[in-house]
């Protein structure tokens, strides 16, 4: 069943086209949604969330029109905002009791959410004091904690590790990968950096200048592509084992390139590899240290990739490293 469908969907403002008829269909899970700033993200989830109209085209949200049923989509639907927009004097049990209330809870039944949620999200002792005061990993967790407190079906997280350094980030993705494992909360979890979506996400929606580029499983982005890393001894026969092994492969027709270190990457196609590899190394005499299968990163298969975002388009942050900005 589909959790998000877009048709066509367009936004065109006065100077420039955000989404340019996306039509995409994410299922259940956790999906991923990469494109280096101003590829449409934001806009596509007020869309969603029936906060801005389309231009054209259509998104049905859990099976409902965002046109027209924005209220309802809101009712089941929680929404972590990318930019700071936490009430600076109020602090983390005030504010998310509000919202929680804000969605209909009765009292009782808010304050023991906002218990619950924030204790997930890691927040303990802080959650007293006024939120001016927290740093910006404590900010982002109230903001998840706001948009999962009224147990919502799913959650759509905008830029949630922007601002974090690289061990927040880490603990913030484990909390978004949580929330569907625990919960059985589907997310929609938005980055540019392509490298960070590839542990936490299910699936990978790609979109460029507010099309789609790609939009597949994450196993898929890299399972097509997998290789082996292989790793042999040298030999009084061939001093350079690692070359001899190489040249090896190549003659018999695979695809190899060398690795860091001594490793040598063939492309495995199917399993005809395996056996290819042992005899190459057992013919010329050398032994096996370790062979394992390497997965490919996404931002690998996007580089080789025909359609792959243009360099000038595309910060180089979408090759996945760097610190968000
Ligand atoms: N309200 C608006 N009025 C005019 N242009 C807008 C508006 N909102 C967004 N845009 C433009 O639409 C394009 C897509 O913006 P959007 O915020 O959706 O991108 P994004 O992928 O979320 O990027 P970022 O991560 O930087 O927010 C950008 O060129 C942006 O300048």
């Amino acid at each position: 069943m589909s959790v998000i469908e877009t048709e066509s969907l367009t936004k065109r403002y006065p100077k420039v086209t955000a989404l340019d008829r996306l039509t995409v269909d994410i299922g259940p899970g956790v999906t991923g949604l990469v494109g280096a700033n101003g590829a449409g993200k934001s806009t596509l989830i007020k869309i969603l969330l029936g906060l801005a109209p389309a231009t054209e085209g259509t998104a049905r949200v859990l099976g409902k029109d965002s046109a027209t049923e924005g209220g309802a989509i809101r009712e089941r639907v929680g929404y972590m905002p990318e930019h700071d927009c936490l009430p600076p004097d109020v602090s983390a049990t005030e504010f998310v009791v509000h919202m929680a209330r804000m969605s209909g809870l009765p009292r009782t039944a808010a304050r023991e959410r906002t218990a619950d949620t924030l204790r997930h999200v890691g927040l303990y002792e802080e959650r007293y004091r006024p939120m001016g005061g927290y740093s910006t990993g404590m900010k982002q967790r109230v903001k998840l904690a706001q948009a999962l407190v009224h147990d919502p079906r799913l959650v759509l997280l905008d830029e949630p590790t922007n601002g974090l350094d690289p061990a927040g980030r880490d603990e913030m993705l484990g909390l978004i990968r949580r929330i569907h494992t625990d919960f059985g909360i589907s997310v929609l979890v938005t980055s540019h950096l392509l490298g960070e979506l590839e542990r936490t996400s299910d699936h990978i929606v790609v979109v460029d200048g507010g099309r789609l580029l790609r939009s597949q499983t994450t196993a898929s982005f890299t399972e097509a592509t997998a290789s082996l890393a292989i790793e042999v001894t040298d030999s009084d026969a061939h001093p350079d084992g690692t070359g001899a092994l190489t040249a090896a492969l190549a003659d018999r027709g695979f695809a190899v390139t060398a690795g860091a270190g001594h490793l040598v990457h063939v492309e495995a196609a199917d399993e005809a590899v395996y056996d290819a590899v042992r005899d190459a190394i057992a013919d010329l005499g050398l032994g096996l240290i370790r062979m394992e299968q390497r997965r490919h990163r996404i931002a690998e298969v996007f580089q080789d990739a025909p359609d792959a975002p243009r360099a000038q388009d595309t910060p180089h942050a979408l090759a996945g490293q760097e610190a968000a900005t």
